[in-house]
């Protein structure tokens, strides 16, 4: 078992972080009113485990006792995800809801077996993967049940089966995204999903998600990717996904897909696999204006001529870019586009695997002639390399007082720029000094996604209300324009919005669907179904 808990209890990504540099320092402290003085982390409390005798004998037949954990660290590990406000619940701000214990299976029929034991002690359980969830979606919330396990799935991580000819590996849920690689890599193969959370989420994360990872133009998001689920449920197990295509009614494998815990535990996913790229090819270009951008990567979408991964910045994440880069290649490449016209510098940087070098750059000539002016490799190849950097920077950022978070939302072409005005309003309206940045990272034929962060100087006296109220402002903008997740999903945050985006007949579907499958609720309280409806 790949142990994936501590860095160091999770008050931070990695173990250790490196300092933020002088000049990004001075540069938040101007663009943000950031003071001085930090509010020193304290150590969280945790209370004595609620889980009775009872039951903990009882999960101890099934998984073996040293699999039953109920020590201060373990719990304190899977105490939550890795939002700002359960970074900032870790740092001792605001209560944090700590399971009563962890507990480990090392089989489908282990976690079944689990559940079972679950509904008969009245304990709740939240299925457990990478712990990445940036809405709450692990948190430890008991609803009305005696007690709360997290059900870490880190176990389950073998590479079940591969058919070369169909191209689908069937892997286990608590794979990890880098191990799950590396054992398709003898054979040949990828999954090609690379989120940004790629070091530390598994595969059932994702596919209880819908997970859309960077190079998601060229390899699809997550749901795309999974032929078939595997579920655990405490009435039993459901296994769906017979065929690539199916008229057999509706498809209940994307009810699956996206169900976040609350109906059962994905155990398996059969995925898509693709033959890895022998080049990835990334280059960097710059375009004048968000809305010129928009337009260029609108073209390619509906051309169907994408770069697997299209990744275009604002002109505030442009500028925040170049800022925190600093040094005289910085300078001279403002001073460059400058002189080439470029009042209002926007990064795109795009990357096409393939076979061959000769058909990464056929497939990279396409963007000739849309107006960019091209930055070379070096850029896109700076931007490949740091990109699972962000959550070292957060950590970083957090360690000086910063507030640092990022949502994200999606909408038609047609909205995109009303969506990015709304949200970016809300936000500053809420926050006061802050610096919002936004780029389309996911692009489609008929729209795109908008992932904004936000930068803010630390509200010392109430940092949880300050995310909170700027948060709740962001979601009520994006109502009407866009959608309340393009691929966080919804856990505790969305979770009252989501009414508002699927009708109450939607709602009353999932309620109904979990019923069926979880009759005494004891599957992940609170999440995805709207509080009283579930
Ligand atoms: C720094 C950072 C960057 C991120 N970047 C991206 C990104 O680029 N793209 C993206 O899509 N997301 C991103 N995320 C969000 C997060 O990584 C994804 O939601 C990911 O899919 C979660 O996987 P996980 O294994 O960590 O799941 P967890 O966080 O452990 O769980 C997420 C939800 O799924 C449920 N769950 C987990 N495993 C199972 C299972 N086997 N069966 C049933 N339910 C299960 C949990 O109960 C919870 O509700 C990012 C998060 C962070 C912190």
């Amino acid at each position: 078992m790949t142990e994936r808990i501590d860095h160091t209890l999770r008050d931070r990504w990695t173990p250790t972080t490196g300092p933020l540099p002088a000049h990004a320092l001075a540069w938040l402290r101007r663009r943000t009113g950031l003071a001085e003085a930090r509010t020193p982390a304290r150590t969280p409390e945790v209370p004595a485990s609620a889980l009775s005798d009872a039951a903990r004998t009882a999960l101890a037949a099934v998984v073996g006792p040293g699999f039953v954990r109920v020590d201060r660290d373990s719990r304190l590990g899977r105490a939550g995800g890795m939002s700002y406000v359960d970074l900032l619940r870790r740092r001792g701000e605001g209560g944090l809801a700590v399971p009563d214990a962890v507990v480990l299976p090392a089989t489908p029929e282990q976690v079944a077996d689990v559940l079972r034991t679950c509904a008969e002690h009245d304990v709740a359980v939240v299925p457990f993967g990478g712990g990445t969830s940036v809405v709450g979606g692990v948190a430890a919330l008991r609803g009305d049940k005696a007690a709360v396990l997290a059900l870490d799935l880190a176990r389950l991580d073998r590479l079940v089966s591969v058919d070369p000819v169909s191209r689908v590996a069937v892997l286990q849920a608590g794979l990890p995204a880098p191990e799950a690689e590396r054992l398709l890599a003898p054979h040949g193969l990828t999954t090609g999903h690379v989120p940004q959370s790629y070091e530390r989420a598994t595969i059932g994360g994702f596919a209880a998600t819908r997970s859309a990872g960077q190079a998601s133009s060229g390899y699809g998001r997550f749901e795309d990717m999974v032929e078939g689920v595997r579920l655990a449920t405490p009435v039993g197990e459901w296994r769906l996904g017979a065929a690539p295509a199916s008229a057999a009614g509706p498809d209940l494998k994307q009810l699956v897909i996206g169900s976040e815990g609350v109906l059962g535990v994905i155990t398996e996913v059969a995925v898509r696999v693709r033959p890895r790229p022998a080049v990835e090819r990334y280059e960097g270009f710059v375009v004048d204006g968000f809305a010129r951008g928009t337009e260029v990567v609108r073209a390619l979408a509906q051309r169907r001529v994408l770069a697997d991964v299209t990744r275009l910045s604002d002109e505030d994440e442009t500028e925040v870019t170049l800022a925190l880069a600093g040094g005289w290649k910085t300078a001279a490449l403002k001073a460059y586009l400058r002189a080439r016209g470029i009042a209002r510098p926007c990064l795109l940087v795009l990357g096409w695997h393939g076979a061959t070098e000769a058909e990464a750059r056929r497939r990279a000539r396409v963007v000739r002639g849309a107006g960019l002016v091209p930055l070379g490799r070096a850029l896109g190849e700076a931007w490949r390399h740091g990109r699972f950097n962000g959550p070292r920077q957060r950590d970083a950022l957090l360690d000086v007082g910063v507030c640092v978070e990022t949502l994200e939302t999606a909408t038609h072409w047609s909205r995109v720029a009303e969506l990015r005005s709304a949200v970016r309003r809300a936000l500053v309206d809420a926050l006061g000094d802050c610096v919002v940045m936004c780029h389309i990272s996911h692009a489609y034929e008929t729209g795109a996604s908008l992932y904004f962060t936000v930068l803010a100087a630390r509200d010392a006296g109430d940092p949880v209300g300050q995310w909170q109220v700027a948060k709740a402002a962001a979601c009520e903008a994006i109502g009407g324009l866009g959608t309340i997740s393009h691929h966080h999903a919804v856990g505790t945050d969305h979770a009252p919005y989501l009414e508002a985006e699927i009708g109450g007949p939607g709602v009353a579907v999932l309620a109904s669907v979990k019923r069926t499958l979880d009759p005494t609720g004891v599957l992940n309280p609170g999440k995805l179904i709207p509080r009283g409806l579930a």
